[in-house]
């Protein structure tokens, strides 16, 4: 068998149109070790058949989970930005979010609503998720995620102005912890005309509306 038959999702994630070099063998197998280690020491016995592939699958699973590292996402957005004369804000809304905290490295995940008002130019629209992936695929708090997805539409495409609103559910505070299972988090940025109180609630107005 060769490598590429051993780790058959190598190529999986949202690294469409630029190839990374994340699921190494040797990056795999240090990981599957430490795992083993893992497993042993909270009580398992890592040789019973069931978890006799899980250190390789947990690694692999890591890897995919925290791939945004080896992505660029001003590379992401340059890819796709063209010149037009279109001035109204455009809004991507209900973005799906999962990302884990950097505290416990438990997932969160929820939703993430994104507008910027363009200033000759506009960017694919895909590529807007895509950045929203490429910083919540590492380890993060829900406040840094939404200011780095908010500055880098700024300073890429320099926008008259960016808003982004982040609600995710915490599974550190629904599974162990406070176990509060029903709270939601939302967080916001905005740059430029989505700091005035008009532009905002067009905003705001626009997220909750529901289609048709
Ligand atoms: N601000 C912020 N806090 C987060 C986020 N994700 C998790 N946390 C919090 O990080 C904090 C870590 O607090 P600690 O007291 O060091 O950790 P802990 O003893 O496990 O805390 P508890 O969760 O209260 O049991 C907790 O209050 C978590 O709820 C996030 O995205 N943003
Ligand atoms: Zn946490």
């Amino acid at each position: 068998m060769n490598k590429t038959d051993a780790y058959p999702d190598r190529d999986e994630g949202i690294d469409g149109y630029k190839k990374i070099d994340r699921y190494n063998t040797g990056l795999i197998d240090n990981l599957s070790g430490l795992y083993h280690n893992v497993l042993e020491q909270i009580g398992e016995d890592p040789n019973r058949e069931g978890l006799l592939k899980t250190p390789e699958r947990m690694a692999k699973a890591m890897l995919f989970l925290t791939q945004g590292y080896d992505l660029n996402a001003e590379e992401i957005l340059k890819s796709a930005m063209f010149k037009e004369e279109y001035s109204q804000m455009v809004v991507v809304k209900d973005i799906e979010v999962y990302s884990m905290c950097e505290h416990h490295m438990l997932p969160f995940f929820g939703k993430a609503h994104i507008a910027y008002i363009p200033n000759g130019h506009v960017v694919g629209l895909s590529k807007i998720p895509r950045v929203v992936d490429v910083f919540a695929r590492r380890l993060q708090v829900q406040e840094r995620l939404t200011n780095e997805i908010r500055d880098c539409i700024q300073e890429t495409l320099n926008p008259l102005g960016v808003g982004v609103v982040i609600e995710c559910r915490h599974l550190c505070m629904s599974m162990r912890g406070v176990q509060k299972q029903n709270s939601v988090t939302t967080t916001s940025a905005f740059t430029g005309e989505f700091l005035k109180e008009k532009t905002r609630t067009e905003f705001l107005n626009l997220i909750t509306a529901k289609l048709g």
